[in-house]
């Protein structure tokens, strides 16, 4: 599997901020938006990208855009977080809508929302959620969109754990992972080592 950990001065200290359990929840989604926005950037990086001509007040020239941009698929809550950073830095994206909370007694993904285009052929899919612990909510949400027809994903994380990356790489799918870092393993509640804790509780409060 294609990943990449976005590697940079200015991401490894706004993941700190994240990771500082002394931030509330104002400063923690500052931080994950502000994040959000140099691991978008860096999964945009290789994108196809269409030539037009454009004309300047002096001359004309040629300009570029984006061939296809990305459907965003933020999964809540956590997800929530990162979407408008996002979509700021792609504003002509489409947005759909993935809804799962972890059963934190068997850890696997209860879905709760579903809401997304009936056809993601050709379409290539942003999925954007903080948290890749043991990726069943990852691989949950590639199942419904591959389902759609979506061949092109990319999951957008902050804080992965090598376990969620195995599961992603060993789930039959086409996908590929940008984050902000590999930590180094997942306690006994499934919680990412050393992580930030629960990304939707730091954002929001709990539930
Ligand atoms: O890789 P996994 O083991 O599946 O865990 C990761 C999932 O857990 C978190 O969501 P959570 O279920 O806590 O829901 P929330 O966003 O509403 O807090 C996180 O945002 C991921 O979706
Ligand atoms: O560390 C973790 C694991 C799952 N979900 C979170 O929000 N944090
Ligand atoms: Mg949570």
């Amino acid at each position: 599997m294609d990943s990449l950990v976005v590697d940079h001065p200015l991401a490894a200290s706004l993941l700190t901020i994240l990771r500082d359990e002394r931030s509330d929840n104002a400063a923690f989604r500052h931080a994950l938006r502000r994040l959000t926005q140099m691991l978008v950037y860096e999964a945009v990086r290789d994108a196809p990208i269409e030539e037009f001509e454009v004309r300047t007040p002096v001359a004309t020239t040629t300009g570029v855009r984006l061939q296809q941009p990305p459907l965003l698929v933020p999964v809540l809550r956590a997800g929530l977080g990162m979407v408008d950073q996002a979509h700021a830095l792609i504003p002509q994206a489409q947005v759909g809508f993935v809804g799962l909370a972890r059963d934190e007694k068997t850890f696997e993904p209860v879905p709760y929302l579903e809401s997304l285009p009936e056809d993601l052929s050709g379409l290539p899919v942003f999925v954007l959620d903080p948290m890749l612990a043991t990726g069943g909510s990852m691989v949950h949400t590639i199942e419904i969109l591959a389902s759609r027809g979506a061949t092109d994903i990319t999951a957008v994380c902050v804080v992965a754990a090598p376990q969620g990356v195995e599961a992603l790489a060993s789930c039959g799918h086409p996908v590929r992972l940008v984050t902000a870092t590999i930590d180094e393993g997942l306690n006994e509640n499934k919680y990412i080592v050393p992580g930030l804790g629960d990304a939707g509780d730091r954002q929001f409060g709990p539930r």
